[in-house]
């Protein structure tokens, strides 16, 4: 079961207990481009008190680079290399782990954040924002010519997803049985600022029906995701928190990771998800209605 916190010694003790903090992004720190209220003075307060902060996003639309504009423009303090996200995790994958020859290019579903990761390791990318794909024109497969370089899919959230792109996908890895399957996560909703809308698992469900296959998720809760950290920044799992608003991802990672986790009830997950009949086998080590409840250590 988990701990439900809200008395300041129970924050108190996390600070204790916690040197690295991993957070979640849309849900835990904003929807959309709200920020969530308090972020701002938890994480300060964090950063006063030495804590480690790491931004761990399943959202490929942005690359590290852009979160940290973000994070600029709602003013909070981040840093580049405090930045990981699932666009990155996908464009490591491809370079270091399948080792994708860079003569060979990546097919792309998803936004700019993606395509610049994957080209920051070195990738040629097809598809993504082409305008030439950002159609909304009828696909004509008599006319399409498959690239016969392109050994590698890659499915983000792409909030202009069309036919054309789909069915270009859709030969690529149809025709290839070789050809890399890779989704940057697969959340089937997402928090925006005005309620949730279908996520990247839900863009990329229409390839994984046509095709009868499941792509290799580099985001959360897999461990490609971890391994990118680990890369990087060195922390000890029993003393590190990962905080999220879904269970099936920043939750499942944090225990695949053998972290303690935190929920947060500002995202997706709702208190009907954690209680009664119907709760998830996802749980939790502690549940606090937003991260703006740390807010009270600063008293
Ligand atoms: O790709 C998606 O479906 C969404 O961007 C999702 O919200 C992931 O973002 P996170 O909650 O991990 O920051
Ligand atoms: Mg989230």
């Amino acid at each position: 079961m988990s701990a439900r916190l809200s008395k300041p010694e129970d924050y108190e003790a996390l600070l204790r207990d916690y040197d690295t903090w991993l957070f979640d992004c849309d849900g835990v720190l904003w929807r959309g481009d709200n920020l969530i209220e308090g972020v701002t003075d938890v994480l300060e307060m964090l950063r006063r008190r030495n804590k480690k902060i790491v931004f761990v996003t399943n959202n490929a639309t942005k690359s590290r680079r852009s979160y940290k504009a973000k994070f600029d423009q709602l003013g909070v303090e981040a840093h580049v290399d405090e930045v990981y996200g699932s666009a990155y995790a996908a464009a490591v994958y491809v370079s270091s782990v399948i080792n994708l020859p860079k003569t060979k290019k990546a097919y792309v579903i998803g936004m700019a954040g993606l395509e610049e990761e994957l080209r920051n390791e070195g990738i040629q990318v097809l598809g993504g924002t082409d305008p030439e794909d950002n159609t909304l024109e009828s696909f004509d497969l008599g006319t399409f010519k498959r690239d016969p370089d392109v050994a590698a899919v890659i499915c983000g959230l792409d909030t202009q997803i069309n036919y054309t792109k789909l069915s270009k996908a859709f030969q690529y890895l149809l025709h290839d049985p070789a050809c890399h399957f890779i989704a940057t996560n697969e959340d089937s909703t997402y928090p925006s600022a005005h309620g949730l809308l279908p996520g990247a698992g839900s863009v990329g469900a229409p390839l994984r029906y046509a095709l009868n296959k499941n792509p290799v998720c580099t985001g959360k809760p897999s461990s490609t995701m971890l391994d990118c950290i680990k890369a990087k920044i060195q922390f000890d799992p029993k003393r590190t928190l990962m905080i999220g608003d879904r269970l099936n991802t920043d939750i499942q990672f944090g225990q695949n990771g053998g972290l303690a986790t935190l929920l947060v009830l500002t995202g997706v997950t709702l208190e009907s998800d954690i209680t009664g009949p119907n709760a998830s086998s996802v749980v939790p080590d502690f549940v606090t209605q937003t991260l703006g409840d740390l807010r009270v250590l600063d008293k």
